[in-house]
């Protein structure tokens, strides 16, 4: 038997919270064979709420399960921690942007940083899911400099799981049948699902859906305002795709990357694709298990080349308005 993992997840109590502990404690996030203990982090007032959430845990009888630590001190919450996931934050309302939760939920992450870097166990990797996750992770990974900047991540990999299966869709085939398709930049309206280089069949997806004018008037804008769709029609946002692809990222994370395909996660940029170093920028991205690596090489044409600029500018642009946060 494997030694247990400690897994911090904030916004315990929340809707995400509630999808995503269940398929932790049962082993989708780190595999059938890993022990995991649950440090479960909210704010005071929820506590009444997380401790329900505890009982249902409990009440499910995990056997990969090996302890729940539910908690409001930061301290207590990232002791020991391999892997945490920071949900805790606001979620946007109809007609917001997700950059507009900046005020409010950009200072959660300078503590957390901090508190990460004292109490973390020392392999921590820290996925930002709370919005806007790219910045707020910036400023958790900016607050903690002592760990390495390859350790933080911000999730696009649900836009990355939306992008897939509109692909699927339009084309009639399995989900599964595409391939490469990476989001590029911010976690947000400017997203770029990059479709030139994503594959259907293993063939180019722009062979297989040949109408240049469908990925521009319906593809490029359903993914990046699906999540805006999803509060419309639910009046609240994405809460169970939302810890699927938490769950999915960190499993692309740790396992190695099948040679005919990438995933997208928000990495610190070190300049590739001439993005701004230190920006936390989504990519298309290989894991050899260990280690990831931005896909290098790609031919960049001049379409994709202003869609991405255009991301990177509204990052640039989050960075200075957090500026006091860094
Ligand atoms: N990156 C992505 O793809 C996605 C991100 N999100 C974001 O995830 C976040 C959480 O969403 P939901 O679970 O739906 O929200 P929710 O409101 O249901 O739950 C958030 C929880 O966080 C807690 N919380 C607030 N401040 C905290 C703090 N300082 N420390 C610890 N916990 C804290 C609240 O008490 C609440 O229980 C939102 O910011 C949302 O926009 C949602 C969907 C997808
Ligand atoms: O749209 C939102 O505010 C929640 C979110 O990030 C998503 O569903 O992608």
């Amino acid at each position: 038997m494997k030694n247990p993992v400690h897994v911090a997840v904030t916004g315990a109590a929340g809707q995400i919270g509630y999808s995503l502990l269940v398929r932790i404690a049962s082993g989708q996030l780190l595999g059938p064979d890993q022990p995991v203990i649950l440090r479960l982090i909210e704010i005071e007032p929820a506590m009444k709420a997380l401790e329900g959430v505890v009982m249902e845990l409990q009440d499910c009888a995990f056997p990969l399960l090996k302890g729940i630590v539910p908690t409001c001190d930061l301290n207590e919450g990232f002791d020991s921690a391999s892997w945490a996931l920071l949900v805790g934050s606001v979620p946007r309302k109809a007609g917001m942007e997700r950059k507009d939760l900046l005020g409010i939920n950009g200072k959660i992450f300078t503590s957390q940083g901090k508190a990460i870097q004292e109490n973390a166990a020392s392999d921590i990797r820290t996925l930002v899911v709370g919005n806007p996750c790219n910045t707020n992770c910036l400023i958790a990974m900016n607050n903690a400099p002592d760990v390495p900047k390859d350790r933080w991540f911000a999730m696009t990999k649900l836009d990355e799981n939306r992008a897939k299966t509109q692909l699927a869709l339009k084309a009639g085939v399995d989900v599964t049948d595409v391939k490469n398709l990476a989001i590029w930049g911010n976690h947000s309206s400017t997203m770029y699902p990059n479709y030139f280089d994503a594959t259907i069949g293993g063939k180019a997806a722009t062979d297989v859906i040949t109408e240049e004018a469908w990925y521009k008037d319906e593809f490029i804008p359903t993914v990046q305002q699906r999540g805006a769709a999803i509060i419309k029609a639910r009046g609240l946002s994405s809460a169970a795709s939302a810890a699927n692809a938490a769950i999915d990222t960190v499993a692309n994370i740790i396992k190695p990357t099948a040679a005919d395909d990438v995933f997208s996660v928000g990495i610190c940029s070190q300049g590739e694709y001439g993005i701004e170093p230190g920006l936390i920028y989504s990519y298309p991205i290989k894991s050899d298990g260990e280690k990831l690596s931005v896909v290098e090489g790609l031919d960049i044409n001049e379409f994709s080349q202003q869609k991405i600029k255009e991301t990177e500018a509204e990052l640039s642009e989050e960075k200075t308005m957090v500026s006091d946060l860094l």
